[in-house]
């Protein structure tokens, strides 16, 4: 096998983990490979892409409470592909960096506690990531790993789009809106000044549309505002999270009705947004095929909450030059992304039809005011890049 450096990342998702295998040099990392593991699936199954051919690894592993033996697995199957004994550094996406982390950085022992301190601001995703950290350095203690967090793109907000109207000694205690998927963001703003440098100059609403999904508003490039805020339940509806809702609401099932705490975040995470106003599934794949009225309201509520929300942020832009899709429903269902912009006309919104239909970069028909486009996300390309940096020492 090639004498190459290897560098890993680990995407850690709220019940998936995606791993990106790339090799790097002084001039950055290059993908070589991914995997896929569903941790919502049984048998536990590793779908591993190595260049053109995808390869379904049952795993013998249960995911259990440290996901050891998954890790432990996981490196055995890839061993058998690519030179394991090569990786350098593995890089992490920490979705919650709070206040203490406004970049990425080499993780040690101390930076580990200050990272489980954040974990009741994100429930589903910081505990997993925490999970694979201590399982990869119980496996490789000697081996570099670093993290990348979601919050730390957006530390260019202001103190006052962070603020909820609450007393202020909860703000100066963290109670505020910090916003997430920010290595996608940084992903796509680096994409777009490639595409369109003169939009990308100026304001841009990115909107990330996955199973998590938010919309992310730039300006020449810097985050100005995000639909997610405190935790990754607020902003936009999503597969199976709420979105925005009333605090009332909230008060009312905890007191009148008498829910646990515990069941009633379990119901706003797991069964709200498009499963819970369908009844039918969260994967907009299954309720674009299904004809009841159910499906057809859970995703004319997600277009137009979607498209509030893009009239929201542009007041906090003061204007709007482009819209950009992402994720996957941005990447792949142009039903939703004629749903969204059909709200948009007033904002001079125009798509080309035969554009949209067939996902092309750029979606807006000539002429139109604000530039539409679908870009694809990688995440991991932005973790494997802040991974090498931090490596090299800049
Ligand atoms: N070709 C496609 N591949 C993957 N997801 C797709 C595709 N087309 C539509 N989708 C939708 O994208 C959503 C999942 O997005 P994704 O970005 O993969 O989620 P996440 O990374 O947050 O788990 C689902 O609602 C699914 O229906
Ligand atoms: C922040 C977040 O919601 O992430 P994901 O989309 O991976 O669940
Ligand atoms: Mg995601």
């Amino acid at each position: 096998m090639p004498n190459t450096n290897l560098l890993l990342t680990f995407n850690t998702g709220s019940s998936t983990l995606k791993i990106g295998l790339f090799q790097f040099d002084a001039d950055g990392a290059r993908r070589i490979g991914k995997g896929l593991v569903d941790f919502s699936r049984r048998p536990l199954t590793f779908h591993l892409i190595e260049g053109p051919t995808a390869f379904d690894i049952r795993l013998d592993a249960e995911a259990g409470e440290d996901l050891r033996a998954v890790i432990a697995e996981l490196f055995e199957v890839l061993a058998a592909h690519f030179d394991m004994a090569a990786v350098r550094v593995i890089g992490h996406r920490v979705v919650h960096g709070g206040d203490r982390f406004a970049g990425p950085v080499v993780l040690n022992d101390a930076n580990i506690d200050e990272l489980d301190k954040l974990v009741a601001l994100a429930p589903l995703h910081q505990p997993q990531a925490l999970r694979v950290i201590r399982a990869m350095k119980h496996l490789r203690p000697a081996l570099a790993q670093t993290a990348s967090f979601d919050t730390a793109f957006h530390a260019t907000q202001s103190d006052l789009i962070r603020r909820f109207a609450l007393p202020r000694a909860l703000h100066d205690r963290g109670i505020k809106r910090y916003g997430f998927h920010g290595l996608s963001y940084a992903f796509i703003a680096r994409q777009l000044r490639n595409l369109a440098p003169e939009v990308a100059a100026g304001k841009v609403i990115v909107a990330h549309l996955g199973n998590g999904a938010s919309l992310c508003a730039l300006d020449g490039g810097e985050s100005r505002d995000c639909s997610m805020g405190f935790s990754t339940l607020d902003g936009i509806p999503m597969a199976t999270r709420c979105g925005t809702i009333d605090p009332g609401v909230l008060l009312y099932l905890l007191g009148a009705s008498g829910r646990t705490l515990r069941n009633l975040e379990e119901m706003l995470y797991y069964r709200s947004g498009l499963l819970g106003v369908s009844g039918i599934s969260g994967d907009m794949r299954d309720l674009l095929r299904d004809e009841r009225n159910e499906a057809a309201e859970a995703v004319e509520l997600f277009s137009l909450r979607i498209a509030g929300e893009i009239g929201r942020m542009t007041a906090t832009l003061g204007g709007l030059d482009g819209l950009v899709f992402t994720a996957g429903i941005g990447e792949h269902q142009p039903e939703i992304r004629a749903a969204i912009c059909s709200r948009l006309r007033w904002l001079g919104v125009n798509l080309d039809a035969d554009e949209n239909s067939s996902n092309a970069p750029i979606i807006s028909a000539l002429g139109s005011k604000t530039r539409a486009f679908v870009i694809p996300t990688d995440e991991e390309q932005i973790i494997a890049d802040e991974a090498v940096s931090l490596l090299s020492g800049e």
